[in-house]
């Protein structure tokens, strides 16, 4: 992708934007009948929430991400281009897509900041297929955004993407660029008196009977004892109803400060319906070639005093049951990045990541990753990992169909961006909720392994629902 270090402001200067277009139009050819700019320039401090609350349209497609504790934040709306696919080709589609858009792509600008330059976003569903003819989101979307601004430990940049085909109105669209700059870089913050602390009184009705739950459970039980499968993760999910249409901006920042260790994300696809959720599960991340991820599986509650919390904390490290639910995963996780030719590294036992509500055994894995493998070949590799799905793969996401009477849909997916230098970051999409106006879905799973026992797992779907349950407002 060919990089150019430029140090006036292009989005800025609606002359000089005018003059560089015009010369990327020019080289436009019959082979070549569209060519994609990405523009980056470092503003001054900017909430990206803000921005996405002021300027994204309610029916544009957005993504939003936000780690509080590392003071990142990221916010993208609009389309350059998008792309879907479903099957079981999808990642390697989506790699595919997203490499012929960079080899048609200049990037200009501020290209050495964090964040800075064409990020791809990507959304998948659990399923390769997703065969529900009401699902929200395809098997797989991909999308350059129009606008991208993220913040890093007060580090801002504003990206503008533009495609330029030879039907580009160039007086048009650099005043319409200028005009959207103006208004991102004078974004005010969020009204914090908006956020009065009201509840909303939620009526909430599970989707399929618990007594299914409870009924899955034991027969997947039958099929650990018959050792067809070592573990399945088995989901819940709940309807919600609110008096009066959810507020998206409302819930995410009520998400953002419950769960600060989170990556709190929302996910529109367009036509009012927003993914929205504060996971603690990251599938990976790279930066520079070095890879993270983690597995995370065992759950407890956290106590309401410090020795109760202790007391949790010790159960959970010394169960037998949790800690081969949480060893499933990480042997999942350290073979199949050994077999893309990782050597990746772990402590030997697990610690333990505590959030607000609840607390799980965590090991951090990391690896070099061998040049020429690109972060979707990771992704296609570890998804779905035995912390949503099972082991073997094949057969817990068999008995996961037969189990489930809803739509995973997009719960328990991968969800992330990819930038031009191959930097990654995708998280898994639990803890979420599916909002549309005054409803909600919400979904959550507890890994059944020998010795799990069905109204103990219940309980911790429960607690996890309430991770979200209590943000939305
Ligand atoms: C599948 C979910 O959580 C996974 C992640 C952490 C702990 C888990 C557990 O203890 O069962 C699950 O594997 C969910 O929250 O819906």
């Amino acid at each position: 992708m060919p990089i150019i270090q430029h140090h006036v402001n292009l989005i800025q200067d609606c002359q000089e934007l005018n003059q560089f277009l015009s010369a990327c139009k020019q080289t436009l050819s019959e082979k070549r009948p569209s060519k994609i700019v990405s523009i980056s320039w470092e503003a001054k401090s900017i909430d990206p929430l803000a921005v996405l609350d002021r300027i994204c349209h309610p029916n544009e497609i957005h993504f939003y991400g936000e780690k509080v504790n590392q003071e990142e934040a990221i916010a993208a709306f609009g389309t350059v281009v998008k792309f879907k696919v479903a099957g079981t080709h999808r990642f390697s589609q989506v790699q595919q897509f997203i490499e012929s858009c960079l080899a048609n792509t200049t990037a200009i600008g501020a290209l050495d900041l964090p964040f800075s330059g064409p990020h791809f976003f990507c959304n998948f569903t659990f399923f390769d297929e997703d065969n529900h003819n009401d699902s929200p989101f395809p098997s797989a979307m991909v999308f350059l955004p129009k606008w991208q601004i993220s913040s890093q430990k007060n580090r801002c940049i504003i990206i503008s993407n533009i495609l330029i085909d030879r039907n580009l109105n160039l007086e048009r669209t650099c005043e319409s660029i200028w005009e959207k700059y103006q208004l991102i870089k004078l974004t005010k913050s969020l009204n914090l008196s908006n956020f009065a602390n009201y509840k909303l009184t939620l009526q909430t009705k599970d989707v399929t009977d618990r007594k299914n739950f409870y009924s899955s459970v034991l027969s997947a039980l039958e099929l650990i004892q018959q050792q067809q499968i070592s573990k399945v993760v088995l989901a819940h999910a709940i309807d919600v109803r609110a008096p009066k249409p959810f507020n998206l901006i409302n819930s995410l920042h009520n998400l953002r400060q419950k769960y600060p260790d989170c990556q709190v994300f929302s996910l529109s696809n367009g036509k009012g319906k927003n993914f929205i959720g504060a996971s603690p599960e990251r599938l990976i991340k790279i930066q520079n070639l070095e890879l993270k991820t983690d597995a995370l599986a065992g759950s407890a509650p956290r106590g309401k005093t410090l020795i109760e919390d202790a007391y949790f904390a010790e159960k959970l490290l010394t169960s037998k049951k949790d800690r081969t639910e949480h060893q499933i995963v990480s042997d999942f996780i350290f073979q199949r990045l050994s077999n893309l030719g990782l050597t990746p590294h772990k402590l030997p036992i697990p610690s333990l990541l505590k959030l607000s509500n609840i607390q799980h055994l965590w090991t951090p894995i990391q690896g070099t990753i061998p040049i020429g493998i690109h972060p979707l070949e990771i992704l296609a590799e570890l998804h779905p990992t035995p912390a949503v799905a099972g082991v073997p793969r094949d057969i817990a996401l068999k008995q996961i169909r037969r189990y489930e009477k809803f739509n995973r849909s997009v719960y328990a997916a991968p969800i992330g961006w990819i930038d031009h230098q191959g930097n990654s970051e995708f998280i898994v999409g639990i803890r979420s909720a599916l909002i549309e106006s005054d409803r909600a879905r919400l979904w959550a799973g507890a890994g059944i392994v020998a010795g799990s026992d069905p109204e103990k797992e219940l309980a911790e779907i429960q607690l996890k629902l309430q991770a979200l349950l209590k943000a939305l407002v």
